[in-house]
């Protein structure tokens, strides 16, 4: 890529700095710019900088080419802001059909859910520097100045190398934009992050500076923040938290090969906590062997500890039918399924949209499962759902998704407030559903990839009222491996990746009593 490492947040330098102090102004220079900028085409230090980097000569009025790493991330990001796309989805493909591999490929990974996962941020320092709101800049100079930005302040990327490949992206989208987007550069690369966050939050309150400070929704850090009871030092780790990308955890299914043999296979790590789990170091989790033979799959170590969690539980009596309400893609019934198998149970896995019951049927080919694709709503309404007809019962809800927020990295500025209350309507309604089905003496596991309150613990209690017969709720905590550190009060179990490396996943164990 030609970066030579330095510490980051140095201003750009080259045409970016002059065209600065003569203009005094982004906006002012892009009004007096209208078309192909003058200036830069004369002095813009885009042509300067890659000839002193040994880079080719050429005639600076032709459009440069966007280095291939950083097109590729551009073309993500705006993906992704145009057209909903999921980063996880759309990069690896963009990757793949350019050939960009080793370091080009993690430059435009780091460089895409960077600015992907710090979007909010960047964009309130975009707007200082330009002195307008973002929502008044072109889309593509848009995407082009937050790829920019994270570059100058958060990647060891040398400013001038950052701020002039900007500079030849946004000339090759929008060149009547060139002289702006060298502007807010330059202004952007007069103070480094922290420096930013200093001058954005000189005036807010707790809430608005962590939100500033870990790019997260307001709302979201509020959620965090309740749920962590008001602990604003263990508020800002757990928002950190979401901005460090996690490894890749397999998930050995027990009975089909130990997590040694997979650790040693992959050359991984056994993970911390589930007896299940292996750290993957790198490297396409497709392509393991014991992935596609079906004796291990990709599973955050939190959902295997979950899940887990049910089948640990006491139950009075028979032991063998067990039900999986909202099965879709099919990480826990694989593991279910597998421990049925061990212990001569059989899952029932149901999930209402069809082609992710199809995931679900592709995911335990071969253990005793059979998929229902039906509402898991339709307990005692159908054949495959009977009432009373299930010993063991997951209830994995559909939620937020705020506890894997580190793993998506758009999700966080898609996700609003307002999903919430149709979500928690379903959870409800799924919990009661769950309930119906699991007989007298059998166990609910209630599940939330989700730490904010009105999906886990306001939820159950809720739910629980409104059954209409008695429901106990287990202490959850010795249900996870002994030694798990920082479980809480119980009986309710909130995992978070700060404390246990996990995703947030939220766990309510539930007996039900005689009617
Ligand atoms: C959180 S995901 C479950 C993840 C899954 N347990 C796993 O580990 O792979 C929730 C799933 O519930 C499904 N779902 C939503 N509403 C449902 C309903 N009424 N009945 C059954 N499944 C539903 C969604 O399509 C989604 O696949």
């Amino acid at each position: 890529m030609g970066e030579a490492g330095r510490p980051a947040g140095r201003r750009p330098q080259g045409g970016t700095g002059r065209d600065q102090r003569r203009e005094g102004s982004a906006g002012r220079d892009q009004r007096r710019e209208g078309g192909v900028g003058r200036d830069q085409r004369r002095e813009s230090g885009v042509g300067r900088d890659q000839r002193r980097e040994g880079g080719p000569r050429r005639d600076s009025r032709r459009r440069p080419p966007a280095d291939p790493a950083r097109r590729a991330a551009y073309d993500a990001v705006s993906a992704v802001h145009r057209d909903d796309a999921y980063a996880n989805l759309v990069l690896p493909r963009l990757l793949r059909e350019r050939g960009l591999r080793g370091r080009d490929a993690a430059f435009a990974t780091e460089l895409t859910y960077g600015t992907l996962r710090l979007t909010g941020t960047l964009d309130a320092i975009i707007a200082v520097a330009a002195d307008r709101d973002v929502a008044r800049i072109d889309p593509p100079v848009r995407d082009a100045l937050r790829l920019g930005t994270y570059q100058l302040l958060r990647m060891r990327v040398a400013a001038h190398a950052g701020a002039s490949t900007t500079v030849d992206l946004v000339r090759a989208l929008a060149p009547g934009a060139v002289g702006f987007a060298n502007a807010v550069l330059r202004r952007v690369g007069e103070r480094d992050w922290d420096g930013w966050i200093e001058r954005l939050a000189a005036d807010a309150d707790p809430v608005r500076r962590l939100a500033l400070a870990h790019a997260h929704p307001e709302w979201i850090v509020r959620a965090f923040s309740e749920s962590l009871r008001a602990d604003s030092d263990e508020t800002a780790r757990a928002l950190a938290a979401d901005n460090v990308a996690p490894p890749v955890h397999l998930a050995a299914r027990p009975g089909l090969v130990t997590a040694a043999e997979l650790a040693a296979d992959v050359g991984g790590q056994v993970g911390r906590y589930s007896p299940y789990a292996v750290y993957l170091p790198g490297g396409a989790p497709g392509e393991i062997r014991a992935v596609r033979e079906g004796r291990a799959h990709v599973q955050d170590e939190g959902s295997q500890l979950v899940a887990a969690a049910l089948v640990n539980a006491a139950v009075d009596g028979a032991d063998e039918r067990w039900l999986d309400l909202c099965a879709g893609p099919g990480g826990k019934s694989g593991l279910l399924g597998a421990l049925a198998a061990q212990r001569g149970a059989a899952l029932t896995a149901v999930e209402v949209t069809p082609h992710r019951a199809d995931l679900v049927a592709a995911a335990t080919r071969n253990l005793p499962v059979t998929v229902v694709t039906a509402d898991g709503r339709d307990v005692g309404a159908i054949a495959e759902l009977p009432a009373q007809g299930f010993d063991r019962v997951l209830v994995d809800a559909p939620c937020t998704g705020l506890g894997s927020l580190r793993r998506r990295p758009e999700s966080r500025w898609r996700r609003q407030p307002s999903d919430l209350p149709p979500l928690t309507r379903l959870q409800r309604e799924l919990l009661a559903a769950g309930l119906r089905a699991v007989r007298p003496g059998g166990v609910v596991a209630y599940v939330t990839c989700s730490p904010h309150l009105v999906e886990t613990n306001v939820g159950v209690t809720e739910a629980c009222r409104r059954s209409g017969y008695p429901v106990e709720l287990v202490d959850a905590r010795p249900l996870l491996p002994a030694g798990m550190p920082e479980l809480g009060g119980g009986p309710s179990v909130q995992l978070w990746p700060h404390r246990h490396g996990t995703d947030a996943m939220f766990l309510a164990v539930l007996r039900r009593g005689e009617a």
